[in-house]
C-alpha cells in the first residue's frame, strides 16, 4: 500500500424488483436459499432506484453505513455475510492517477465507509432492501476489482435479502432456488433484457408508505412453520407455473403473463392467510389489459399491457382515488408524468371531472386512501456512477457529504 492516506470512492445505482412469482419460504434461514424458484420484472432505477456509495481507506478504522443520512449499524448477519464474502473474492486494485496500490491481501486488514440512499420509502413494501442490498454488493465488488459476473454477485446479495439477488439485473429475472447445502448455485440469471418487452406500463398504487408491522423475514417464516399449502406450492405449483411464465414472458404473452401473474399474488396471500391474519386485496382489476400483483404489504402493482391500457388504467385509478383535498396532483402521480398528459389529465380540476367507467352504477369514490400513485416500466440493472459529484462521501475524509 502506498504510504500518504488516500480514499478510494466507487458510487453505484441499483434498481428495485417486483416479482411476477413470489418467492417465500426459505429451506436455509442464514444462507438465505428459497423453497421455490421466482421471478420478477425489473423497476426503472430513473424512477425508484438506490444509490450507494462506497469507500475504502488506510485511515478508516472500522467498517461504517449511513443509510439515508442516518449512521446505522453494520453487526447485523445479513450485513457481516455480505462483507465477508464480497472481501473474500477482492482482488489487487492499482489507481495510478490517485497512486493507489491495494494488495489483494491488503483487504483482511481495511475498513470500508458506505453511504446509501434510497429516493423512495424504506421497509415500506417497495422492496428498499432488495435494492440496497444488490447495490451493497454490486458496489463493494467494483470497489474491490472483484471478478465475480452479476450472477455470481447475486449469490452474495441473496444472502443480504432473498430478492435482492434479483436486481443484480435489468429486465425479467429468474432466481434459480438451487440445490447445493452451500447455496452457492441459488443465483439470479436475467430472462430478457428491459427492451424486449418495453410496451408494458407498471403503475404502484402506494396505499401505506409506512413501516411494515410484520417483516417479509417473519412472516415467511411462519408459514414454512405452520402452512401446508406452502408445502403444496412450493412442490406442485412453482415449477409448473415458472415454465410457463418464462414461455409468456418469451412470447411477449400478455393474457398469459397477467393471468399467472395474478394467480401467483393470489396463492401467495392465500398461503398468508393459511399462516397469518389477512392482507389488503385489490380484485377489481380488469384481468384483460391488466396485471395486479401484491407483495407483503397492502401496495398494489398494476402492470398494463401498453400505453393505451395504462392511460385508461390511470384515469380510472385516479376516478376512484382521487388525492386529499389539500395534495396537489404534481407529488400525486410521481415517476413518468406523460401518461397523466396522454389521459388529458393537467391539474386537480381534470381529476374532478373523471366520469365513472361505464360499467360501473353507483360508483364511489375513495378520497385520500391511496398515498400517491408511481408510473414506471421495466428497466435495466446496476450501472456505476463515474461523476463524482454524484457520490455520497466526501472524496478526502470518506464521511457523508
Ligand atoms: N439502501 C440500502 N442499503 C442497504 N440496506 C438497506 C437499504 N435500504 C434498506 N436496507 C435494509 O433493508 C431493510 C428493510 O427491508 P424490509 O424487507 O423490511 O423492507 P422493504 O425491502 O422496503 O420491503 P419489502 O421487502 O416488503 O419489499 C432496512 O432495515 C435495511 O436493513
Ligand atoms: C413478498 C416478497 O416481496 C418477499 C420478499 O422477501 P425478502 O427478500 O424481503 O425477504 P428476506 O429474504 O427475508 O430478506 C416476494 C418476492 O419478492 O419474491
Amino acid at each position: 500500500m502506498a504510504e500518504k492516506s488516500w480514499v478510494r470512492m466507487v458510487t453505484a445505482q441499483t434498481p428495485t424488483n417486483i416479482a411476477v412469482i413470489k418467492y417465500w419460504g426459505k429451506r436455509d434461514e442464514t444462507l438465505i436459499l428459497p423453497v421455490n424458484d421466482s421471478i420478477s420484472v425489473t423497476l426503472d432505477p430513473a424512477h425508484l432506484c438506490t444509490t450507494t456509495t462506497v469507500a475504502v481507506s488506510p485511515s478508516f478504522d472500522q467498517d461504517r453505513m449511513w443509510l439515508n443520512g442516518k449512521e446505522i449499524s453494520l453487526s447485523g448477519g445479513r450485513y457481516q455475510n455480505c462483507l465477508r464474502e464480497i472481501r473474500a473474492q477482492a482482488c489487487d486494485v492499482e489507481d495510478e492517477e490517485k497512486g493507489i496500490k491495494i494488495a489483494k491481501k491488503d483487504w483482511e486488514n481495511l475498513h470500508v465507509h458506505v453511504a446509501s440512499y434510497n429516493n423512495f420509502p424504506t421497509a415500506a413494501g417497495l422492496a428498499s432492501s432488495a435494492a440496497g442490498f444488490a447495490c451493497l454488493v454490486f458496489a463493494l465488488a467494483k470497489l474491490m476489482n472483484a471478478k465475480e459476473d452479476n450472477s455470481e454477485l447475486s449469490a452474495i446479495a441473496r444472502q443480504g435479502s432473498g430478492s435482492a439477488c434479483r436486481s443484480l439485473f435489468g429486465g425479467f429475472v429468474k432466481w434459480i432456488m438451487g440445490k447445493a447445502e452451500d447455496g452457492s448455485d441459488s443465483l439470479a440469471v436475467q430472462l430478457v433484457d428491459e427492451k424486449h418487452w418495453d410496451e408494458l406500463v407498471i403503475i404502484i398504487a402506494v396505499v401505506s408508505s409506512r413501516q411494515k408491522e410484520t417483516s417479509s423475514t417473519t412472516g415467511m417464516r411462519d408459514s414454512v412453520d405452520t402452512s401446508l399449502l406452502l408445502q403444496h406450492r412450493a412442490k406442485e405449483v412453482v415449477p409448473k407455473r415458472i415454465k410457463q411464465m418464462e414461455e409468456a414472458i418469451k412470447n411477449r404473452d400478455f393474457g398469459s403473463f397477467a393471468q399467472l401473474t395474478c394467480a401467483d399474488s393470489n396463492q401467495f396471500h392465500a398461503v398468508c392467510l393459511d399462516t397469518c391474519p389477512p392482507i389488503f386485496y385489490m380484485n377489481d382489476t380488469s384481468h384483460r389489459q391488466v396485471a395486479y400483483t401484491f407483495d407483503a404489504g397492502p401496495n398494489a402493482v398494476l402492470i398494463a399491457h401498453n400505453r393505451k391500457a395504462a392511460t385508461q388504467l390511470l384515469q380510472k385509478l385516479l376516478f376512484y382515488f382521487p388525492p386529499s383535498s389539500d395534495a396537489d396532483l404534481n407529488s400525486y402521480v410521481i415517476g413518468d408524468k406523460s401518461i397523466l398528459k396522454d389521459a388529458g389529465i393537467e391539474d386537480m380540476k381534470d381529476v374532478e371531472a373523471l366520469s365513472p367507467p361505464p360499467e360501473i352504477k353507483n360508483a364511489q369514490r375513495s378520497k385520500g386512501d391511496v398515498s400517491y400513485f408511481i408510473c414506471t416500466k421495466p428497466g435495466r440493472g446496476p450501472v456505476l456512477l463515474s461523476d463524482e459529484s454524484q457520490a455520497l462521501l466526501h472524496p478526502e475524509t470518506g464521511l457523508p457529504k
